[in-house]
């Protein structure tokens, strides 16, 4: 797949920046907010007509009237609208007011049936299409989403990560697990990344921390909901900013570059790289020469009958390397994500070595 560049106008060295309500509301409302962000650097005003929510019951979006209000986002304001589409009819009705960009939400990417029906009312259209990510974990389903508008001829496309369910105690409404944006980024290097960080959230006080780390992972840009009085926005209130708060929020952002052409950087870059790609070399040996180690427990274990699992050495040498990784500036997450991962290959060496036919004495 090959990408053009979202948003035709953009320079490539600035960052994407799209904000507004999370749904429209009231004429008010919407026009309040745009007034407030207009001609401040923001490229895309957002706003929900149509919101898919967890439970019935919840405001479900102003349906097609607030549409006509975006198009007074676009006279009034002179900034470009995007809103999410679900399915055949948010379409037509979206392109009739026209909107300017359209994105597929969370719960629609996860459909498989739902993301074709966009895409096939797509057809021989040409708009930009922002894909959040499914709301699962779920990176070929993604991908899948991608393809599947792509394949209805759109090019400008752009994906936004907006983080994923986590049943469990965690500081985010949804964790980002930036492990799959990143690997979204290496396999499609020109494929925009937009962080979606009200979502990520879901909370006030995170959004500016949680913005700077998509930044310095080279995201291209952010994504947030703003409302002119947030406590009391008609759908996650908890998560939204005022124009003010977004103002300075933006101000204080630091938007990284993808690279430079400073030879003195680049030259102190090449040497630390270098070095690091000598120790990544001795880590493989050292975990080579491991494995080697546990093949040949597997060897006396399989002659004596005994089980690979050891619970109370696999706890001690975790319990050991977590308090010795604390002294080295280790994380306790990184150091046990870590060495789960060895005591597996090492299981998996010592599977191999004890299911071989035995050697006859
Ligand atoms: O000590 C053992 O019995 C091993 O098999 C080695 C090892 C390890 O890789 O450290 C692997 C499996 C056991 O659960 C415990 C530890």
């Amino acid at each position: 797949m090959t990408f053009k560049p979202l948003l035709e106008e953009k320079p490539a060295n600035k960052p994407i920046i799209i904000a507004g309500p999370c749904s429209a509301e009231t004429e008010e409302q919407v026009l309040t907010t745009a007034r407030a962000l207009a001609g401040k650097g923001v490229d895309l005003f957002r706003s929900g007509i149509w919101k898919p929510r967890t439970r019935p019951g919840a405001f479900e979006g102003i349906g097609t009237e607030g549409l006509g209000w975006l198009r007074k986002v676009k006279e009034e304001a002179g900034l470009k609208v995007t809103t999410e589409v679900a399915n055949t009819q948010h379409v037509f009705e979206a392109l009739k007011h026209q909107i300017d960009v359209l994105w597929l939400g969370a719960r629609t990417t996860v459909n498989p049936f739902s993301v074709q029906e966009v895409a096939d009312a797509l057809k021989g259209v040409d708009i930009p299409v922002l894909i959040k990510n499914p709301i699962n974990p779920d990176f070929k389903l993604w991908v899948g989403a991608i393809e599947r508008i792509y394949k209805a001829g759109i090019t400008r496309i752009g994906v936004i990560h907006r983080g994923f369910s986590y049943h469990g105690e965690t500081k985010y409404r949804n964790v980002p697990r930036w492990q799959l944006a990143i690997d979204l980024k290496r396999e499609f290097p020109d494929l925009p990344i937009i962080c979606d960080n009200s979502h990520i959230c879901g909370r006030r006080d995170i959004l500016q921390t949680v913005a700077q780390k998509a930044l310095d992972l080279n995201f291209d840009g952010y994504m947030t909901e703003v409302h002119p009085d947030p406590d009391n926005a008609w759908s996650d209130a908890a998560q939204q900013i005022t124009p003010a708060q977004f103002l300075e929020m933006k101000e204080q952002l630091i938007f990284r570059q993808p690279t430079t052409d400073n030879m003195e950087f680049l030259e102190n870059l090449e040497h630390l790289r270098h070095e690091i790609d000598e120790l990544d070399e001795e880590m493989l040996n050292l975990l080579s020469n491991r494995m080697r180690l546990a093949e040949r427990i597997g060897e006396y274990k399989q002659r004596n009958n005994i089980a690979i699992l050891q619970s109370s050495r696999w706890n001690e040498i975790l319990e050991r390397a977590v308090t010795k990784g604390k002294l080295k500036g280790l994380s306790e997450e990184f150091v046990t994500v870590y060495l789960k991962a060895v005591h597996q290959e090492s299981i998996n060496h010592q599977e191999k070595v004890m299911n071989q036919p035995r050697a006859e004495a």
